[in-house]
C-alpha cells in the first residue's frame, strides 16, 4: 500500500484494486544493493490474453531507513517520495519479511 498524503489515506500500490501480492527482497551481491519487489498473485486478464502479473512495488532499500513494525502484520517505511505499507497475510509472514529487511539494512 502507499499512503496518499493529500487525502490522508492508504491506497493499494500499483493499481486501483487491492490485490494479494507476493513480496520479495532481492539482493544484488555485486553492488550490494537490495530492493523490495512485489507482484500481484493474480494475473490480469484482458481480452483473453494473460498479462504479466503486475508489479505493485519495486523500491530500493536505502541505507538508514527506519522500518516501522506498526502492528504485528502491518509494517511501513518511508522513501524520499513515498510511504510504503505492507499488510501481511500472517504474523509469521510479517516476521519473516521484517527479519530479511533488518538483515538488508545491516548489510548496507
Ligand atoms: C513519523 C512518521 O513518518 N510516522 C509514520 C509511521 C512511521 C514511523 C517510523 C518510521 C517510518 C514510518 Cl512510515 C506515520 O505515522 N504514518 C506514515 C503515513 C501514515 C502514518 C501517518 C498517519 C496515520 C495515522 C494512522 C497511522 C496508520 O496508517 N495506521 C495504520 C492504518 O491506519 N492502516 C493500516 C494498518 C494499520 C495501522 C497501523 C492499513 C490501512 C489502515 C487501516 O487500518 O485501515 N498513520 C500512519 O502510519
Amino acid at each position: 500500500m502507499l499512503y496518499d498524503d493529500v487525502h490522508k489515506r492508504w491506497v493499494p500500490a500499483g493499481s486501483e484494486a487491492p490485490s494479494i501480492s507476493r513480496v520479495h527482497i532481492y539482493h544484488h551481491p555485486g553492488a550490494n544493493t537490495f530492493r523490495v519487489v512485489g507482484r500481484k498473485l493474480q494475473a490480469d486478464q484482458q481480452n483473453g490474453r494473460r498479462l504479466l502479473r503486475a508489479m505493485v512495488i519495486n523500491c530500493p532499500i536505502v541505507k538508514g531507513i527506519k522500518y516501522n513494525q506498526a502492528t504485528p502484520n502491518f509494517h511501513q517505511w518511508r522513501d524520499p517520495k513515498h510511504v510504503w505499507g505492507l499488510n501481511f497475510g500472517s504474523m509469521e509472514d510479517a516476521a519473516l519479511f521484517a527479519d530479511s529487511m533488518m538483515h538488508a539494512l545491516q548489510a548496507l
